[in-house]
């Protein structure tokens, strides 16, 4: 199968402290892949690297072949990302942020107009789509991200903590969306939420005080201890792992 993301010894170093250190891993095309840790372990970090809004301190990371730092342009064509947080540019209104998202992706007339409508309904914000994306509920905008990552339907898809803020029905409708996705694509989604990753994730890779310390399937993590909550401790505590 080929990988549609490949991160190669990843590192990213903020003076003396190292927020991600040596991380690798790959994901093909039709895995969705669970990138979890604590707090601090460096998940943003590290899928900001690969959405190349960060240059790593050393390593590389390529989307469709195509590296992150030395091929930007080409890499970036290939990649839906969603960054933590609302989207920029609050007092756009959501069909006014996705239009311009869809120009900037190279969209006009028609076509742009069939992007962002689409978009709009896979992440169904038809209701607000006149209103300003800063009077709209963290949910909603949380959704409107996604709408904007989803919009040139790339090969690669980044999502950082896709249903924070998101109610338990919008959260349903969020994973069936990335599940129904899934066969085309490979999807990274950043989660705290165990069941996050059982419900959509077809591996997950672990990540404590910026290193790899699990890579394996839900039910191989589920497998190491009585509950998730006791496999995700026993992985990212420094004293358990200690002991
Ligand atoms: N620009 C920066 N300058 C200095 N330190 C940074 C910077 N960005 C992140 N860090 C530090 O790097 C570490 C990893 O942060 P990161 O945001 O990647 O963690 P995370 O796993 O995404 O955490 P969370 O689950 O809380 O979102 C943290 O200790 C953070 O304070």
């Amino acid at each position: 199968m080929t990988a549609l993301i490949e991160i190669e010894r990843l590192t990213k170093r903020f003076g003396a402290f190292t927020a991600v250190d040596d991380v690798t891993f790959s994901v093909a095309k039709g895995e969705v892949l669970g990138f979890l840790g604590p707090n601090g372990a460096g998940k943003s970090t590290t899928m900001r690297m690969l959405a190349g809004f960060m240059t790593p301190t050393s390593g590389t990371a390529r989307i469709c072949g195509e590296d992150v730092v030395d091929r930007p342009v080409p890499a970036k064509r290939h990649l839906g990302f969603l960054p933590e947080g609302a989207p920029t540019y609050p007092e756009m209104t959501v069909t006014g942020f996705l239009q311009f998202c869809g120009r900037a992706r190279g969209f006009h007339g028609s076509a742009l107009g069939d992007r962002v409508a689409h978009a709009m309904s896979l992440t169904q914000l038809e209701g607000v789509r006149l209103q300003p994306v800063e009077t709209l509920s963290k949910g909603f905008k949380r959704r409107v991200g996604l709408a904007a990552a989803l919009l040139h339907d790339p090969a690669v898809l980044v999502l950082d903590e896709p249903t924070d803020g998101l109610d338990p029905n919008q959260k349903h409708e969020v994973r069936n969306l990335i599940r129904a996705m899934a066969p085309n694509k490979a999807i990274v989604i950043s989660t705290h939420i165990l069941e996050e990753v059982a419900a959509v994730c077809t591996r997950a890779v672990v990540i404590a005080r910026g290193r790899v310390v699990a890579d394996a399937t839900p039910a191989e993590l589920a497998a190491k201890g009585p509950t998730m909550d006791a496999v995700f401790r026993a992985l990212t505590l420094p004293e358990v792992e200690a002991a």
